[in-house]
C-alpha cells in the first residue's frame, strides 16, 4: 500500500489487517448507519472563513483543561476490547496519546486493567470512563481503583441504558478469544470472586448489568462520591446540556456514542454550538464523533468544542501498528490542525472562533 498519508488511508490498512469480525465491531455503527455517516458528512456543510496577512510563523496548539495544560486539543476516546486489534492493547494506546502530551480515555469495557494502563505510562494524563452498571458499590470500586491509580477524570456515559442496535453483532455475536477478559469487570454480575460470567459472551456480561433506570438523581449522587472532576459523555440535547451544569458536573462530551447507539440522531458537529449556548461557558465542552481531519477539528473548535476526542482513528492506528500506528493516527491529525491553524490565520486556539466558520450556502441559482 502507498505510504499512510490520511486517517482515511489508516482505516482502510487497518481492514485488510483484522478479521472481519472485529473490523465490523469497530466500524459499525447502529441500524443503517445514517448517523454514523452524518458524524463525518455534517463537517462538509460547514466552510472555513480563512483570515490573511496575519503572522502565522509560530502556531501554538496548546490547550488548558482543568488546569492542566495539553499538547493539542486532540484527545483520545473510550473504545472497548482494544486488544482486539493489538496484543498490547489500551496500554499501547495510551502509551502513544500520554507521550504526545494528550488525554486517553480508557473505557469501562476494556481488556487491560484500569491499573495496568496506569501502569504502562509515565505521563498520566489519565481519563476513565466509566459505563453505569447496575451494583452501585460496583460503579464506585471502579472510581475509587481509577482514583488511587492517578486517573484525572471520570467521565460517566449516559447514552447507553441499553446497547444500540449493530446489525452484523445482531445477526451474529461477536467472539472474543478466551484469553482476552474484561480486565476491569471480573466479578461484575457474580459474587465476589465467582467466575460464573466467564463462560458467556462479554456483551452478556456488560449488557445483563448495565443500569438502565440510571437517572439524574443517580448523576448527581455519583458526582458527590469522588473529588476528581466528573463528566456526562452522550449529551445531544442543549436542555440536557442545562441540566449537566444544574447536577454540578465539570464538562460534556457532546456524542452519539459514534453513531452506534440510536441511529438518526443528530451528528454531534450539528448539535453541538447550541449545547456550547445553553451552556454559556459554565463548564468546558468537548465533542466526538466523525472527526477524521484537521480541518473537522477546527471547525469543532469554532463553534466553541474546548478540544475533541476521536475514537476509531485509534483503533484504525492500534490495528494497522499498535503504539507507533496511533502515534502515526496522531501525528496525522496534529499536522493537518496545524497547517489548517495557520491556512486560515489563526496563531493560537484562543483566535478561532465561530466568525472563522460559515454553513456552506445552498445553491439557489438555475443551472
Ligand atoms: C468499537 C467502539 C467501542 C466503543 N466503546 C465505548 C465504551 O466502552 N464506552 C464509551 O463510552 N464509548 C465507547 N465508544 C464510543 C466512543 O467513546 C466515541 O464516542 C466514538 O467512538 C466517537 O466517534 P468516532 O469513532 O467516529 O471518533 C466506542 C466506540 C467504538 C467505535
Ligand atoms: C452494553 C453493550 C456493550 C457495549 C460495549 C462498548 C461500547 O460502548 C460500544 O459502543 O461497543
Amino acid at each position: 500500500m502507498a505510504k499512510i498519508s490520511s486517517i482515511q488511508d489508516l482505516q482502510e490498512a487497518a481492514k485488510a489487517k483484522l478479521s472481519k469480525g472485529v473490523y465490523d465491531y469497530y466500524s459499525y455503527g447502529a441500524m443503517d448507519m445514517i448517523t454514523v455517516a452524518d458524524n463525518s458528512n455534517a463537517y462538509n456543510r460547514y466552510q472555513i472563513r480563512p483570515r490573511v496577512l496575519r503572522d502565522v510563523s509560530k502556531i501554538d496548539t496548546g490547550v488548558e483543561v482543568f488546569g492542566k495544560k495539553y499538547a493539542y486539543p486532540i484527545f483520545v476516546a473510550a473504545t472497548a476490547l482494544q486488544k482486539l486489534a493489538d496484543v498490547e492493547g489500551e496500554v499501547a494506546s495510551a502509551r502513544a496519546t500520554t507521550k504526545n502530551n494528550l488525554v486517553y480515555s480508557l473505557s469501562s469495557i476494556s481488556t487491560s486493567s484500569i491499573e495496568e494502563v496506569a501502569d504502562g505510562v509515565s505521563t498520566p494524563n489519565l481519563w476513565f470512563q466509566l459505563s453505569v452498571f447496575k451494583d452501585k458499590h460496583y460503579n464506585l470500586s471502579l472510581i475509587r481503583r481509577a482514583e488511587k491509580a492517578g486517573y484525572k477524570a471520570i467521565l460517566v456515559t449516559v447514552d447507553m441504558p441499553y446497547s444500540g442496535r449493530r446489525l452484523p453483532e445482531f445477526r451474529q455475536p461477536l467472539t472474543v478469544p478466551e484469553h482476552l477478559t474484561l480486565k476491569n469487570l471480573t466479578s461484575l454480575g457474580s459474587k465476589e470472586g465467582s467466575s460464573e460470567y466467564n463462560k458467556d459472551s462479554v456483551y452478556k456480561r456488560v449488557v445483563d448489568n448495565i443500569n438502565s433506570a440510571f437517572t439524574w438523581e443517580d448523576l448527581k449522587w455519583l458526582k458527590q462520591q469522588t473529588k476528581l472532576p466528573m463528566l456526562a459523555k452522550g449529551i445531544l440535547n442543549p436542555r440536557d446540556a442545562e441540566l449537566v451544569v444544574l447536577n454540578g458536573l465539570d464538562g460534556i462530551i457532546v456524542s452519539n456514542h459514534g453513531g452506534r447507539q440510536l441511529d438518526g440522531v443528530s451528528s454531534t458537529i450539528d448539535a453541538l454550538p447550541n449545547i456550547v449556548d445553553a451552556v454559556g461557558g459554565k463548564i468546558p465542552v468537548f465533542v466526538d464523533g466523525g472527526i477524521r481531519r484537521g480541518t473537522d477539528v477546527f471547525k469543532a473548535l469554532a463553534f466553541g468544542a474546548q478540544a475533541v476526542f476521536v475514537g476509531r482513528p485509534n483503533l484504525y492506528g492500534l490495528a494497522y501498528g499498535g503504539q507507533k500506528g496511533v502515534e502515526l493516527m496522531l501525528n496525522l491529525l496534529f499536522k493537518e490542525f496545524e497547517l489548517a491553524m495557520a491556512l486560515a490565520g489563526c496563531s493560537s486556539l484562543k483566535d478561532i472562533n465561530r466568525s472563522y466558520i460559515q454553513q456552506t450556502p445552498q445553491l439557489t441559482c438555475k443551472l
